[in-house]
């Protein structure tokens, strides 16, 4: 078993740190390489993403990602930017299912934005779609005809990409209450009209679940509403990008939720996949100690459930992780006082 390990920029190397230690604590036998990633992996190679790092990853069981970004190369031309690698490395890889579950912690109800009992709810599953939609379509800048600056950006999605994710929402949906909602912008995109269609096609195969829709405004007022009345949400990437940073503030923190990134690939150990928070590189509190690396822990606990065969070792760390909390040992995001690497000795101490 090899898991490559990419901390990439801002707090991304701080957090990672901490998922390694849990890591090398439960002593599981796993082989891991670090490569360069992002800024960090531009300013040493001139690329965010260096052709070693990519095959580094495609060589593995799967991946740790702590985070990319970083404001020193927000004027490069967009290829060469940081973000650039973690959307390439969705797409190289074939990771189109982000799986980004997001439940309330026992004890965490009162940190939540919401009120304690609507907070109380939450538990629930956002399964976006990662390799299409307007983040991988054409853009550009040009000028008009009457001589204004314009950018554009191609929104699009075809049938079999909307099939796949819809199936991934449907399997998952049979795993947990059997009940999918399907978020999209029908009422005003031919890309949605498509996505709803075809959702509506694969659902005759999940007869056991029910369907419902949402126009993606309506569900980012729900999510603050009633949060407790989703279970499994299938949308797409933008939505699921815009939703999932909501859904994290309902639970307490943007620090606590964790990712999957899944394909169709199987290893010997499980489906390939590549885990990471789902935060960026908070370059307002990168080097300071103060990130929370709860998120990038639990994802390393969904890498070894769905990657490693590993879900005895998943479960210790989630219980864990709950433990740590119930106890109070809360970070600055959630009004305590507890720094990085105080959080993650808080964590091995109750594996
Ligand atoms: N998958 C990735 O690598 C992602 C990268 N980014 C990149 O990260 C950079 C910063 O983006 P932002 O929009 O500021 O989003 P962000 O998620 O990095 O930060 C948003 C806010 O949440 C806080 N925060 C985030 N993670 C935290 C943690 N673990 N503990 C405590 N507080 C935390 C930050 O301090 C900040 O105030 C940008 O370059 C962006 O493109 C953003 C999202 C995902
Ligand atoms: C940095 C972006 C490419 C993606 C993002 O915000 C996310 O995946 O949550
Ligand atoms: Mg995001």
């Amino acid at each position: 078993m090899k898991i490559a390990v990419l901390p990439g920029d801002g707090i991304g190397p701080e957090v990672t740190r901490e998922a390694l230690r849990v890591l090398d604590a439960l002593d599981l036998g796993i082989e891991r390489e670090e490569a360069l990633v992002g800024g960090a992996a531009y300013h040493a190679t001139g690329h965010p993403l260096p052709p070693a790092t990519l095959a580094l990853a495609e060589a593995s069981d799967g991946v740790l990602f702590g985070a990319v970004g970083d404001p020193a190369c927000d004027a490069l031309e967009r290829h060469l930017r940081p973000e650039q690698a973690i959307l390439g490395l969705r797409k190289a890889l074939t990771l189109f299912a982000n799986l980004r579950p997001a439940k309330v912690f026992a004890g965490l109800e009162s940190h939540s934005a919401l009120r304690p009992e609507v907070a109380g709810a939450i538990d629930l599953l956002i399964v976006r779609e990662l390799n299409g939609d307007v983040y991988f379509g054409e853009k550009g800048f040009r000028t008009t005809a009457s001589g204004e600056r314009e950018g554009w950006d191609m929104m699009s999605y075809n049938e079999s990409e909307v099939r796949r994710i819809a199936h991934a929402g449907f399997r998952a949906a049979q795993g947990r209450s059997k009940r999918l909602c399907s978020v999209d912008k029908a009422n005003v995109l031919e890309t949605s009209q498509l996505w709803r269609d075809v959702v509506i096609e694969v659902a005759r195969e999940y007869p056991d679940v029910a369907l419902e829709h949402m126009y993606v405004d309506n569900a980012a007022m729900q999510l603050v509403k009633s949060p407790g009345q989703f279970d499994v949400v299938v949308t797409g990437n933008l939505f699921g990008d815009i939703l999932s940073d909501l859904a994290s503030m309902c639970v307490g923190s943007i620090g606590l939720l964790a990712s999957a990134s899944l394909g169709a690939r199987q290893t010997a150990h499980g489906t390939f996949g590549l885990y990471e928070p789902i935060h960026g590189s908070a370059p307002d509190i990168a080097g300071k100690g103060l990130a929370n690396p709860m998120a990038t822990i639990l994802s390393a606990a969904m890498l070894l459930r769905h990657s490693l065969g590993l879900a005895d070792a998943a479960d210790r760390i989630e219980a864990a992780v709950a433990r740590t909390l119930a106890d109070g040992v809360l970070g600055r995001d959630l009004g305590g006082s507890a720094g990085t690497t105080e959080i993650g000795d808080a964590v091995l101490a109750r594996l």
